[in-house]
């Protein structure tokens, strides 16, 4: 049997063999998707267009620092696949709406939920506390429709420290370790989290069960925030953005209203500034994933990333002129590529 207890006061036993469908067939899906079949999980992807025809046909290739690795799933686009274990969300952060619209025959009482977009999640005030405790980020979930969608009683949160690029559909490259920072939004070390990590751990992708996801959630937002926008507005990779002068006073004038806003919301940053450039400037020639969607034309993820720090900023009143400054410039130079595009 897959699915655990729906008992609440027995204690859930959770599965060996989990039932997983990764949502999203992009990057990080069709990582966590090819590493979790790998390691002998039922696994099932929600795909679309010539993805969904090539997995099908092919099954999936990952290339990562474990070396290539295939694995048949079941995919659809349609959620065909009976209630999950586990939801992993794979989408861009804008297209979180829609995919999450498509889930509900996915999700039973006990299927835990896992949203992989980077930046301000929608669920970052759920379990929060303090004064803004329960409230929505209107920057990710403009209609407020996401916690009706998804059950945030079932939600984890997740920061990705992976690295991956499709380079065919259903075909990825990942020269990085895996590195998942989970967390309860309540910040319990529950035995569901617990579960959670053993799984992906075991499949791969070193997992760690956090109580404070929401200051590494900072952590990743200060390192998107300073390079993604920044990198679509000159083209330079990580390395030039955080050793360049020229690049450099933007990244400084980001990271310091990150860092006033991440401490305004109680977050502990466990990073030496000096030290966090130094690191970005050591992952070398590396295009952010923001410049690669650029190139190809795509929306730009600027929305979760940027406008919603700015959206929290403002909550306590904070300035964040350079942040706005690089917004603007970003977002503009997307609509161009677009125009220049159609
Ligand atoms: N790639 C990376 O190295 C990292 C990415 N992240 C974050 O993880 C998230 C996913 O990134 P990544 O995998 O790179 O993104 P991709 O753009 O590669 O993948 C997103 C996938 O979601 C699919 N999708 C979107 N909407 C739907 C829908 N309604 N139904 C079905 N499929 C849908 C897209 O399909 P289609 O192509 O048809 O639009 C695409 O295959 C992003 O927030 C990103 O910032 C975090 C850390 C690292
Ligand atoms: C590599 C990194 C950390 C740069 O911000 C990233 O997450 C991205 O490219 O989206």
């Amino acid at each position: 049997m897959s699915l655990h207890s729906l008992d609440a006061a027995a204690a859930p036993t959770w599965p060996r063999r989990a039932r997983i469908t990764v949502a999203g067939a992009g990057a990080i899906g069709c990582t966590l998707a090819t590493r979790l079949a790998a390691a002998g999980h039922e696994v099932s992807l929600l795909a679309r267009g010539q993805t969904l025809r090539t997995v099908r046909e092919q099954g999936l290739r990952l290339d990562d620092l474990g070396g290539v690795t295939h694995a048949q799933v079941q995919v659809d686009s349609a959620p065909v696949f009976g209630v999950q274990d586990l939801l992993f969300l794979c989408s861009k952060s804008q297209d979180l709406p829609e995919l999450a619209a498509s889930v509900a025959p996915l999700i039973g009482p006990q299927t835990l939920i896992v949203p992989t977009p980077n930046g301000v999640p929608f669920w970052y005030f759920h379990q929060a506390g303090g004064r803004f405790d329960g409230q929505s980020v209107r920057a990710v979930d403009p209609q407020g429709v996401l916690p009706r969608l998804l059950p945030l009683a079932q939600v984890i949160g997740a920061v990705v420290f992976i690295t991956a690029e499709v380079s065919a559909p259903g075909e990825v490259q990942s020269r990085t370790p895996h590195l998942m920072m989970l967390g309860e939004p309540s910040g319990a070390l529950s035995p569901r989290l617990r579960w959670l990590c053993d799984l992906l751990s075991g499949a791969g992708i070193e997992a760690r069960a956090l109580e404070r996801i929401r200051d590494k959630l900072w952590t990743k937002i200060m390192a998107n925030l300073t390079s993604n926008p920044l990198s679509v507005v000159t083209g330079a990779t990580l390395e030039e953005i955080y050793t360049q002068p020229a690049l450099l006073a933007t990244v400084r004038q980001v990271m310091h209203e990150v860092m006033l806003t991440a401490c305004a919301y109680g977050a502990r940053l466990d990073f030496d500034p000096i030290e966090f450039l130094r690191l970005g400037a050591g992952m070398g020639a590396v295009r952010t994933s923001m410049l690669q969607d650029y190139e190809r034309g795509r929306p730009l993820e600027l929305a979760a990333i940027g406008e919603a720090v700015i959206e929290l900023a403002e909550r306590y009143e904070l300035p964040t002129p350079a942040t706005r400054s690089l917004l603007a410039l970003a977002r503009w130079r997307g609509a161009e590529r677009s125009r220049l595009a159609a």
